[in-house]
Parts: structure tokens; sequence; C-alpha cells
């Protein structure tokens, strides 16, 4: 037996002008919105105003998706989309959560601290369209607690840095200010940096299971089910996503840029527009790394991180050629067939 939904008003669910604007007042009764709630294998739980269902799965929908219900499938325009190249075999695109607000790329002060991964996180949130606040917990674990946090700060200009003990009251208040009512945050980061314990911070009250990612699905089958969007007291939305070894970015050159803007705004001043800092004469980026202005590290991570993503973008695009290719051939022999 589940227990039923709490009674929500779209607002507390997170319902926007933004997607108002997109449907007419007849709309909002005749196919009124409802949330993805969350993703399953056997579907998708959706709640809105006095109404929750469970809708087929679909590949093209996420958590924190605003769908119509009797409308015709698809979300409403997004605010913002997180998104990855999935690991293992599909290697496909992946949805991740859909209309977050803030990120909040979570790690800890200890060995999980990694500047590279906290990049790539930094560029995929940037790139989804979110603003990225990193969290850094186990503060009260370390004796070098201020050096993690500048080391994080150095990363961008454009993010804030909190370090908290993740099960201490005050993990709440600092995490408040991106928490106003209506609003989205997710929380990003690998496995046991305390993800689910500041979800319970924020929720005031044990909404995940720390420590335990893995659940019984309806078929018996084990599987992480946590891609939810749980509505806290105060208003605000929260998604928790099951810890990501692997997070392979995929059209993002936009996010990277971002994060590294300091080397795109030197890159401006190289002689060739095209310059790939190797070897050309004329490299800004190189002559600043020369006069110790630019961290020869970053340089080389912004290289490994941009050519992944070319990498990938361009891997998904022929695969989805050939699979296209094949549908058609497919489609030909059956055709043949038949006649
Ligand atoms: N002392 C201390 N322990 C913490 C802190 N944050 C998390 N922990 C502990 O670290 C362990 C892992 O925390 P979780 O919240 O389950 O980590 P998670 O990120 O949700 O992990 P996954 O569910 O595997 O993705 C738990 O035993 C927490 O109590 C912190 O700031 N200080
Ligand atoms: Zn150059």
């Amino acid at each position: 037996m589940t227990t039923p939904p709490p009674a929500l008003t779209l607002a507390q669910l997170g319902w926007h002008p933004f997607f108002a604007a997109q449907i007419d007042a007849d709309a909002l009764t005749e196919t009124p919105p409802v949330r993805v709630m969350r993703v399953h294998r056997s579907g998708l739980d959706v709640q809105g105003e006095g109404r929750a269902e469970t809708l087929p799965p679909d590949a093209e929908v996420t958590v924190g998706d605003w769908l119509l219900l009797g409308g015709d499938g698809r979300p409403l325009e997004r605010r913002s989309l997180i998104r990855r190249r999935a690991p293992g075999r599909d290697r496909e695109v992946q949805l991740v959560a859909a209309n977050v607000d803030t990120v909040f790329v979570t790690t800890s002060c200890n060995a999980d601290f990694n500047v590279a991964r906290l990049e790539r996180y930094l560029a995929l949130a940037f790139e989804a369209g979110c603003d990225p606040v990193i969290v850094l917990t186990k503060a009260d674990l370390s004796d070098e607690v201020d050096d993690y946090v500048a080391r994080a700060a150095a990363l961008s200009p454009l993010v804030p840095v909190l370090a908290v003990n993740a099960k201490a009251a005050a993990a709440r208040e600092a995490l408040m200010p991106w928490c106003g009512p209506g609003r989205t945050v997710a929380f990003l980061g690998t496995s046991g940096v305390g993800k689910s314990t500041l979800l319970n911070a924020l929720a005031g009250v044990e909404t995940a299971a720390t420590g335990a990612i893995r659940e019984d699905d309806a078929r018996g089958r084990h599987t992480t089910t946590r891609r939810e969007l749980h509505v806290v007291p105060g208003g605000f939305c929260v998604i928790d996503t099951p810890g990501m070894r692997e997070l392979q970015l995929t059209d993002a050159a936009g996010g990277i840029g971002e994060v590294f803007a300091d080397i795109a705004e030197l890159a401006g001043g190289c002689r060739f527009s095209d310059c790939a800092h190797l070897s050309e004469p004329g490299c800004a980026v190189r002559a600043a790394v020369a006069a110790g202005d630019l961290d020869p590290d970053r340089l080389e991570r912004w290289r490994k991180l941009a050519a992944e993503d070319a990498h990938n973008t361009a891997d998904i695009a022929e695969r989805r050629r050939r699979d296209k290719a094949f549908g058609k051939k497919v489609r030909a022999a059956t055709r043949a067939k038949r006649r």
C-alpha cells in the first residue's frame, strides 16, 4: 500500500508564469498540468492540484518536467534541462532532471574532492541553464576546510561555495538562500557525499534513505529508484538523483565555455581565431601560462573536457545517423518481403 500524496497547490509544485504562458486558461482545467515526481521503470508518477497518477514510461520525459494530463504527452517547454551521455550499453543522451533552478554540486572535504570533476559538474549545470552552487560536506571531519573552499572558489567567479556539516541543523540555513517558495533545487554528486543527508536537512524529516541506494521495484528487480522530486515544507522542491560515478558531457560546449571563461577570454587575444593553443605563434593562452597567470593544469583539464564533449557530441550524432539509415533498410526489407 502506498500512502496518498499530500494535497499540494501548483505553486508548491513549482508552477511558474513561464509555464502558464505556454497554455491558455481553458487548458488549465481541460488538460490540467502535472509535474513528474518520480521516474521508475514501470512509469512516471505525476502530481497536480488534487490529482496524482502514474503514466507510462517515456524516455523523452524526466523528473521535474511538466505535462498536461490528457494532452499530447510532450512536456511543456523547460526552464532548464540537465542531460548527460548515459553510461553502459546504449550510450545515448539521458535526461537527468528538468526545470531545476539551482544545482547543488556536492562533494566532500576529503578524497572525493576533485577539481576536474567539479568543473565537469559545473559545465553540465551551466549548459542545463541552472545556477550551480558548490557544497562541500563533511566540513566537520576535516582540518583543511579553508583550503578546500579556496580551491573550489578558484574554479569560477560565478559559483558560490559553501562548506557544511550536512548532519548539523546549520546546513539547512546555509542552503536556504537558494530555496525560496516555488523554486526547484537538485543535488548532484558521487555516491556517499551526503546528498540524501542534505535533502533530509532541508525537509526537516527523513525523506530519503541515507546510505541505502537500492530498493526493490514492483517487479522485484533491484534498481536505483531515486530519481525523485520532493516537495518540502517551505514550499520548494528538491530533486534527488542517484550518485553518478560517470558523468559524460555531450553538447555542452556552452557550459564548458562558462566554467572556463578565463581561457575563453584569453583566447580572444590569440593571433588566430581558431587557435588550439598548442604550438601556434601569437597564442595568448600559452603566453598566460608562461607568465604564470594561468594554471597549466587547468588548461589541460579544459582541453580534456572540451575534447570529450566534442567526441561524444559527434559520436551520438553518428549513431543516430546510422540508426536512421538502418531503420530505413529494415523498413525497405520488410516492404520487399510483403510484396
Ligand atoms: N560527519 C559527517 N557525515 C556526513 C556528512 N554528510 C554525509 N555524511 C554521512 O555520509 C554517509 C553518506 O551520506 P548520504 O547522504 O547517504 O550520501 P549520498 O550522497 O546521498 O549517497 P548516495 O545515496 O549513495 O548517492 C552517511 O553515513 C552520512 O551520515 C557530513 O557533512 N558530516
Ligand atoms: Zn591560442
